[in-house]
């Protein structure tokens, strides 16, 4: 498969390593001084830029028939354009805010969680992510995912806040330390006890993994698709 990488970072580079190993070609690697190449030369494009050009990565792609994985967090103000987008020109696009099998299991083990506690009204609910210092959005999309399966399945809350607390709020840390590829927690405290899940990525193979999983999955199909889909969970 030929695949163009929009966006040439830490995880461009450790996507690069995984696919190459996994038999395919990288035709592309697209960094910010890079404007004129010809996206038709992929088979499948995977975006991991930041968050004021992931857009116009994803729509240049479905403008020319490129399917596209998008894993850059912080602009999904603008995720329903690209929905739109997508439609109306018959592209396949995945949106995931944690390609990581690992964290996959987290989200569906975290609205399983969510449910079962719903009806204790005794336990507050907080959440931290730990990134590194690189890092340009807070919170994390993997946090933003999170408080988004509580709020489906727990009826105490619908919405989420950075660092505040509130009637129905999720409050959400955003801590940065060198080096941290990601670590979220969620915690629910009552006045006798404290329940966590916890993931912890080790490094950026999980992730990487799961974007090239999803681009070898995601050719010859049609649609807005998730990672569910992709790994057949939830
Ligand atoms: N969904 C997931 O599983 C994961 C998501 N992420 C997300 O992926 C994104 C990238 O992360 P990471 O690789 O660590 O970040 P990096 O900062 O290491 O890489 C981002 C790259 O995008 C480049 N870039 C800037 N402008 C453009 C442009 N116009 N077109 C293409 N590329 C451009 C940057 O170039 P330059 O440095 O020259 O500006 C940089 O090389 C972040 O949003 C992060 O949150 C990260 C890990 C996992
Ligand atoms: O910026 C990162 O590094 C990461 N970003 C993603 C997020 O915002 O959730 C995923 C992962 O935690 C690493």
């Amino acid at each position: 498969m030929n695949i163009a990488l929009l966006g040439y970072g830490k995880m461009g580079k450790t996507i690069e390593q995984i696919a190459i190993k996994r038999g395919h070609n990288i035709v592309l690697a697209v960094d910010k001084d890079d404007k004129d190449y010809d996206i038709t030369k992929a088979d499948v494009a995977i975006d991991f830029s930041i968050p004021d050009v992931a857009f116009n990565n994803i729509s240049n792609c479905l403008n020319n028939n490129v399917p596209v994985i998008s894993g850059t967090t912080g602009w999904l103000d603008k995720y329903n354009d690209a929905v739109n987008l997508c439609k109306e020109k018959s592209g396949a696009f995945i949106y995931a805010s944690n390609y990581s099998l690992g964290v996959n299991i987290f989200f569906e083990l975290n609205k399983t969680l969510a449910k079962m506690m719903s009806a204790l009204k005794q336990y507050n609910v907080t959440m931290e992510e730990i990134h590194h210092t690189q890092k340009l959005d807070a919170p994390s999309g993997t946090a933003i995912s999170l408080a988004d399966g509580i709020i489906s399945e727990h009826d105490g809350f619908d919405n989420w806040k950075l660092d505040e607390s509130g009637v129905n709020t999720i409050p959400i840390t955003a801590k940065r330390i060198e080096n941290v590829p990601g670590t979220h927690t969620v915690n629910y405290e009552s006045e006798v006890d404290t329940i966590s899940i916890e993931h912890v990525a080790h490094n950026r193979q999980g992730f990487a993994l799961g974007a090239v999983i999803a681009a070898e999955w995601i050719v010859n199909k049609t649609g807005i698709f998730t990672m569910n889909d992709v790994l057949n969970i939830g």
